[in-house]
């Protein structure tokens, strides 16, 4: 494919936004166009035997409040289609290898293709085949029953209770954010654990509160190599050998997750005891995978199946609805808009709901692992910015920290408001939850409106030289996601594969390879050898000063 910059809809795209993108004030465009939420307004609505109520839940995506016109967002789906973006949908959803720096298939869609259409990589049948998606969700349905009635015990004969997920990255960012989402429906009696960071503290603090007889460890890595997992679950294995006088039986409190069988046994795991996945699931695609077991056994088979089932309905919107009214492939244009024609460097994504607290930090590997990337598909640097930094929190809590930042800094942040119509938790006869939806709506008017020096003014008591501090500038654009119910399950799946399809659309515009991830491999390689130094003589070999001497004085201190 060609970099983006080369298509003639990139060409035509820079002169719109000369003429038309950068003149475009919102808050006139709405008064000139009653109809221009239902212009810019898409809506899926998932099936009713999934959704959280009793009817098919409605997730509403209003772009309105974007700075496009009718005629930018035809501009955008063509520069879509000059780049092949539903091409590549289809490539990938055919599972070929698009990941073309590692030759592989990126075929997480197939681990949630709950209708079972046929999915196959080179002529292999990846749902029916021995071992295959539909096998290892069996595996998972069944031990998750288990372990949660509490047939499966432990050594002493105990139900197992405490789950401690080992694993970092994609093998820990997804389990925790939607275990955290869907705590609602988590079983009260289970505790659960993420161990992810090297540092000691995290593996100690959740080992200090727990019994060896009632933990089951979920060690959960792709490639089962990596040292931050490897090292925390040997920690724990010796911590349970230990706690349990060499009695406890590793087969009844650690199973693994993972592509790697050898290494699975090597660690002393009986491959009965391993779930698998394939290659072609990359890491922050995985939480649909194996990976999903710590949410399977917190929220039952039944509610991960619907999990699968609402991201299987986005994914089949992706898939089928034409450009101009696809929602995930909108919102990857308009990220693709701001960054290359306005010059923003960021993307913030701020859920109006408590329960999706880490669901921006899970985003960010989504969005910045697969798309901060320079390369193109021809081995060339790209002459366009590329991914965005994705940031965000919860709100309404990031509207008294940074958002003084989005509404009079001199950056421009394409923002998300994510908020549920329906709370599980409708206390004090709902003022909570009317409170919460009043925020959600005033932030993004009030992005969008601003405030005048004339309507300052107007107040009444302000000193003439506080007005220009108390301007908003606005004609911010943001995009609100309203969930036409609770967030259960399949709300959950939809509104996370809504971003991966958004960040495929990116990518593909881009020109990048989305699905490798290469920049996260020289860091590993230096601490490696950085950490011998630590046990040898002298402050290491071939450093700068700087790393030298703070490795010099680390010693020193640390008393190394
Ligand atoms: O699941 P494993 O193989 O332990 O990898 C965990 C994480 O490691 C990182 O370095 C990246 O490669 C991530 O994409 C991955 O999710």
């Amino acid at each position: 494919m060609a970099p983006a910059s080369s298509l003639s809809a990139w060409s035509d795209l820079h002169s719109h936004h000369e003429s038309v993108g950068k003149n475009i004030v919102l808050k006139d465009a709405f008064k000139n166009d009653p109809k221009r939420f239902d212009k810019f307004t898409r809506k899926i609505t998932l099936p009713a035997d999934i959704s959280s109520g009793s009817n098919g839940t409605d997730i509403i995506f209003d772009f309105s409040k974007n700075l496009i016109t009718e005629e930018t967002l035809d501009k955008l789906v063509k520069l879509a289609e000059e780049a092949g973006v539903e091409k590549k949908r289809d490539a990938m959803f055919a599972g070929e290898k698009i990941n073309f720096t590692e030759g592989r298939a990126v075929y997480h869609a197939a681990l949630r293709n709950v209708s079972n259409q046929a999915m196959k990589v080179d002529g292999v049948d990846v749902m029916n085949a021995k071992g295959g998606v539909n096998d290892v969700l069996e595996h998972m349905r069944v031990f998750s029953e288990q372990v949660r009635s509490g047939e499966w015990k432990g050594y002493t004969g105990k139900k197992l209770t405490t789950i401690i997920n080992v694993g970092i990255g994609g093998s820990d960012l997804g389990p925790v954010m939607v275990t955290e989402a869907l705590k609602h429906y988590g079983a009260k009696d289970m505790t659960l654990h993420f161990v992810s960071n090297i540092d000691g503290t995290h593996i100690a603090e959740a080992l200090a509160n727990s019994d060896p007889e009632t933990t089951l460890f979920l060690i959960a890595s792709k490639t089962f190599t990596t040292a931050e997992t490897t090292t925390n679950a040997n920690t724990a294995k010796s911590w349970f050998l230990e706690k349990t006088g060499g009695k406890g039986d590793i087969a009844k409190h650690f199973v693994a997750l993972s592509t790697n069988e050898s290494e699975v046994t090597k660690f002393g795991i009986d491959a009965a005891n391993m779930f698998g996945f394939e290659s072609w699931v990359g890491g922050r695609y995985s939480v649909w995978s194996a990976i999903g077991l710590s949410v399977a056994l917190y929220v039952g088979f039944d509610n991960f199946h619907k999990f699968l089932a609402g991201a299987h309905a986005m994914d089949q919107h992706f898939q089928q609805a034409p450009l101009r009214e696809n929602i995930p492939a909108i919102g990857g244009l308009l990220s693709v808009w701001y960054s290359n024609f306005y010059g923003a460097q960021t993307h913030l994504v701020a859920p109006f709901d408590q329960y999706l607290h880490r669901f921006p930090a899970y985003l960010q590997q989504l969005s910045m692992e697969s798309n901060g990337k320079t390369i193109t598909s021809d081995g060339s640097p790209a002459k366009y910015t590329t991914g965005p930094i994705l940031f965000g929190e919860p709100c309404t809590n990031a509207q008294h920290s940074f958002f003084q930042l989005v509404h009079q800094g001199t950056k421009l942040i394409p923002s998300d408001f994510i908020l549920a119509a329906k709370s599980h938790n409708p206390v004090s006869d709902n003022l909570h939850q009317k409170m919460l939806a009043s925020n959600y709506l005033a932030q993004a008017e009030a992005l969008m409106v601003g405030k005048t020096a004339e309507e300052v003014r107007a107040e009444g008591n302000v000193p003439e030289e506080l007005v220009p501090h108390k301007v908003f500038m606005g004609n911010r654009p943001t995009t609100s996601i309203l969930v036409g119910g609770a967030i259960g399950p399949a709300e959950l799946g939809a509104l996370i594969v809504y971003y991966e399809h958004l960040t495929f659309t990116e990518g593909a515009v881009w020109d990048i390879n989305s699905f490798d991830q290469w920049g996260v491999e020289l860091g590993k390689v230096l601490a490696k050898k950085i950490l011998k130094e630590i046990d040898e003589e002298g402050a290491g070999s071939g450093h700068d000063s700087s790393t030298g001497g703070l490795l010099g004085a680390f010693k020193a201190y640390g008393g190394f």
